[in-house]
């Protein structure tokens, strides 16, 4: 599986550690940022999302300091799915009933280990469709 990654420098010390902790199981694109320096979050989310959109990757990782305001650039992206999750539970419903194709999480918010089982669960659990896959095409439809 291809996945795109990015972050602001608010993400940066997770964003190595899940390319770390993959390396054996994923091919990753990383979109930067590539230091602590400080940057503008808005220019990731765009970047990971416009890949995802354009079939560069499979699916995207997203992360700043608490995954909100890159989650919310990368959802400006027409076609992209991106879903905050912080926790197991939501990483799993996010692919079960939204079929979310670029996951956002904070740095700042959660552990390295939590993060990379969140990770996990994102890049293991399929979309169920059914009932969920109208809703999921009203949202492309707005
Ligand atoms: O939603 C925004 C992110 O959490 C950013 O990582 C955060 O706002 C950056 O803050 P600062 O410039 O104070 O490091």
């Amino acid at each position: 599986m291809k996945i795109g990654i990015g972050s602001d420098h608010g993400g940066f010390d997770l964003k190595e550690i899940i390319k770390k902790a993959f390396k054996d199981k994923v091919e990753f694109v990383d979109y930067g940022t590539n230091s602590k320096d400080s940057v503008d979050y808005p220019d990731f989310g765009k970047r990971v999302g416009e890949a995802v959109v354009k079939g560069e990757i499979d699916r995207g990782i997203v992360i700043c300091g608490t995954g909100i305001g890159i989650s919310i650039a990368a959802n400006k992206v027409d076609g992209v799915r991106c879903a905050l999750c912080n926790d197991l539970f939501l990483a799993k419903m996010s692919r079960n009933h939204n079929n979310a194709n670029v996951l956002a999480m904070g740095g700042r918010v959660i552990g390295d280990v939590l993060a990379i089982e969140i990770v996990k669960v994102f890049l293991e659990e399929e979309f169920e469709g059914g009932r969920h896959a109208g809703r999921v095409e009203k949202i492309s439809k707005i």
